[in-house]
């Protein structure tokens, strides 16, 4: 799913009629502009301290992982274009702060964003007991129609898994799940691909063919 689009034209050589005579009939190549995004919307990622919301950014916008990143003061963000039966979304992430004093902060990037992805660490029981607080939040501050995607991070930590698959599931279901989602995400392109399906999910829901969907899926960022 490159961004990038480039259109090269040959002029001369080929007997083209508009070659310019100024060149000598020599090949030249034009550059176009990027072809505007068909869409544009706002994805926010939210969760406990260090349960790998940058990582999380990083991986889906630079396929990057960052074995010590330093922890998110406030807020940061990052564009990635992806392309969905055939038209182009540029998707804005916003990466949150977990430590709740950055809270009023982050709140004010709840209302715009169609995607939400809530994430927490399986590893850490408390990130897991946390999501009722980010579901309230949530709540507050997000618009009714955003989609939700609860992911549970680090499952390359399976050996020091705390957080039952069965559990987040449960808790999957407490918060209006309509469609249930899991994978393994150990590499980027799937994490890619299930990420493009939330915002499928929005696509569809903007062209107003009211599909509301809340998915959970695991990853590892490694
Ligand atoms: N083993 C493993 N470590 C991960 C994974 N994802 C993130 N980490 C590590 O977890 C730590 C915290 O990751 P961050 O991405 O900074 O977490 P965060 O949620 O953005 O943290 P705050 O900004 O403090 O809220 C870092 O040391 C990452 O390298 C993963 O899938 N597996």
């Amino acid at each position: 799913m490159d961004s990038r689009y480039e259109i090269k034209r040959m002029a001369g050589g080929g007997g083209s009629a508009n070659a310019s005579p100024a060149l000598g009939g020599q090949s030249r190549r034009r550059k176009m502009p990027p072809r505007p995004a068909d869409y544009k919307l706002q994805m926010i990622i939210i969760g406990s301290r260090g349960v790998g919301k940058t990582s999380l950014m990083e991986r889906f916008t630079d396929d990057t992982f960052c074995e010590a990143c330093k922890s998110t003061v406030g807020v940061d963000f990052k564009i990635k274009t992806v392309e969905l039966r055939g038209k182009k979304i540029r998707l804005q992430i916003w990466d949150t702060a977990g430590q709740e004093r950055f809270n009023s902060i982050t709140s004010a990037y709840y209302r715009g964003a169609k995607g939400i992805v809530l994430v927490y660490d399986i590893t850490k029981q408390e990130t897991f007991d946390d999501l009722p607080k980010w579901m309230k939040m949530i709540d507050k501050y997000a618009s009714e129609e955003a989609e939700l995607l609860l992911v549970g991070n680090k499952l390359d930590c399976e050996t020091d898994r705390i957080v039952t698959k069965q559990t987040a599931e449960r808790a999957s279901l407490l918060f209006q799940t309509s469609l249930l989602f899991q994978a393994s995400l150990l590499f980027q392109a799937s994490l890619l691909f299930q990420t493009s399906l939330l915002f499928q999910t929005s696509l569809l829901f903007q062209t107003s063919l009211l599909f509301q969907t809340s998915l959970l899926f695991q990853t590892s960022l490694l």
